[in-house]
């Protein structure tokens, strides 16, 4: 059987990212989702072990000294995000894809790390404005994390051009369709 390939979608915060992998894995098969570890507090409606491993500050250290990470980054003060190895390997050993929804730098990180076996693709809002819309309305954070997000967009919708592929989300549906396209195409 032959190994799975790697499916990075990266974004500022806000930009649809989870809407899109999530449709992915509820659409395709053979493509699981990698469940990064984070130090973030848990939202309504998450649950560890299928959105995240949520650990300690200390949890995390330790990993870090047990070499257990493919990548991982202090995406916002305070809050560790990481990819693990197990992770990939449990999904890819058995044929199966992997798909991340991991920020702009650790995307990069494993672009460089699996070359051909990897696709990255940015997932790019209509604006600031309406990403800055998209973030209120899902009311998950706090006024200074949510100033966190926003103001790291900018310097996050820099990178874009670094990505294998832009993949724009204005409306919904045609970018579910986008997704699923582009993720068959790479896999064929
Ligand atoms: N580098 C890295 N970033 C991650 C990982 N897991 C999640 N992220 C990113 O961390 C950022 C914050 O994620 P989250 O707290 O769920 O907030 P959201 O983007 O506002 O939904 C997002 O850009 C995620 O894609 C990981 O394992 N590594
Ligand atoms: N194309 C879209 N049009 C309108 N709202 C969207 C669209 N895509 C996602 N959303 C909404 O925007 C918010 C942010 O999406 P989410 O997938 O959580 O983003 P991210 O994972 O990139 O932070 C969510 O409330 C989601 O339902």
């Amino acid at each position: 059987m032959t190994k799975g390939k790697l499916i990075v979608f990266s974004a500022p915060s806000g930009a649809g990212k989870t809407t899109l992998v999530k449709h992915a894995l509820e659409t395709m098969e053979n493509i699981q989702f990698s469940i990064s570890c984070t130090t973030r507090e848990k939202r309504d409606g998450e649950e560890h072990g299928k959105d995240y491993y949520y650990i300690t500050p200390e949890e995390f250290k330790s990993k870090i000294s047990n070499d257990e990470f493919v990548e991982y980054e202090e995406v916002y003060t305070n809050n560790f995000y990481g990819t693990l190895k197990s992770e990939v390997e449990r999904i890819t050993k058995d044929g199966n894809s992997v798909i991340f929804d991991i920020d702009v730098v650790g995307a990069l990180n494993i672009k460089k790390i699996y070359g051909d076996e990897c696709l990255t693709v940015f997932v790019n809002p209509p604006s600031l404005e309406i990403l800055k819309e998209r973030l209120i309305s899902r009311n998950t954070e706090s006024e200074d994390k949510l100033k966190q997000r926003i103001d790291k967009a900018g310097i996050e919708m820099e990178t874009a051009p670094k990505f294998d592929i832009i993949l724009l989300n204005d409306d919904l549906e045609t970018a579910k369709e986008e997704t699923l396209k582009i993720i068959e195409n790479f896999l064929k």
